[in-house]
């Protein structure tokens, strides 16, 4: 059975979550209309980079622009996912939350790994928890843009049996080259989905790349993005990731007893 994602490449108005607010739910709508059973939106598409007013613009767990997903979820019977500046009492965080069709919280991932040529480990505070959860039944990994550069904690994601990973990102383009091999490389070796959703546009800081991609097991593109604003869609059937972990056991002959 195929299941249509949908990856919403948008730009992000820097520090105004209500304007983006606004320009993603006219965005969800249009992907939830087009069928989409996955909608995918960008790392910190409310706020951007604009770490330095977190103060100001992040939210608890129970802010509007969760109020929000949580009604366009259920309202439109999908799920969807992106990455969103939390506050948690006097910390803040990057946290990746998925909704359900139900209107559900199944996902509540905080960025591990800082990225430091932004700033984060200044701003933010880093998760320990991994971000699994199940779209429907089948089982799903979460992770945040430079999480992708460490194949040792996408591998700890993958062993619970996920079988696709769901990326969101703010990837600048001189590094798109990277963002794609790295995004290749971990579907090839986890034989897994891979569905990454970047921004595009710019900040003061930087220009991002757009290629929102998916990815299937054998690491063959199914979906890209351009540069610019557009949401890619693709469709996906997640049982061929049980016919290449077959055909290629590389689950089987790992040697945990060598490396971990
Ligand atoms: N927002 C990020 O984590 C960016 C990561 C990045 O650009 C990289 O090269 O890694």
């Amino acid at each position: 059975m195929k299941t249509k994602i949908a990856m919403i490449q948008m730009d992000i108005a820097f520090g105004d979550p209500s304007a983006n607010r606004n320009a993603a739910e006219a965005k969800i709508k249009e992907a939830a209309d087009q069928g989409s059973t996955l909608i995918l939106l960008p790392e910190l598409w409310t706020t951007g980079y604009d770490l330095t007013r977190l103060g100001e613009i992040a939210e608890d767990l129970e802010g509007p622009t969760h109020q929000l997903l949580k009604k366009l979820a259920r309202d439109n019977r999908v799920t969807i996912a992106g990455s969103i500046a939390e506050r948690d009492k006097e910390s803040f965080y990057n946290t990746m939350v998925a909704y359900n069709e139900h209107g559900e919280r199944v996902l509540n991932y905080r960025k591990v790994h800082l990225f430091r040529l932004m700033d984060e480990e200044k701003y933010l505070e880093s998760g320990d928890t991994q971000g699994n959860f199940h779209l429907h039944n089948i089982p799903l990994a979460g992770a945040i843009c430079y999480d992708i550069r460490f194949p040792e904690w996408m591998r700890t994601e993958m062993l619970d049996g996920a079988r696709g990973l769901l990326v969101v990102a703010e990837w600048p383009k001189p590094r798109v080259d990277h963002w794609r091999s790295l995004l290749i490389s971990r579907a090839i070796e986890n034989q897994c989905f891979v569905m990454a959703c970047n921004r595009s546009g710019s900040d003061p800081n930087n220009t991002f790349g757009g290629h929102s991609l998916i990815i299937d097991p054998w690491g063959t593109i199914v979906a890209e993005g351009g540069l610019g604003e557009e949401i890619v869609y693709g469709d996906v059937d997640f049982s061929e990731v049980e016919a290449i972990r077959k055909q290629i056991p590389i689950f089987q002959d790992r040697r945990p007893d060598l490396y971990q």
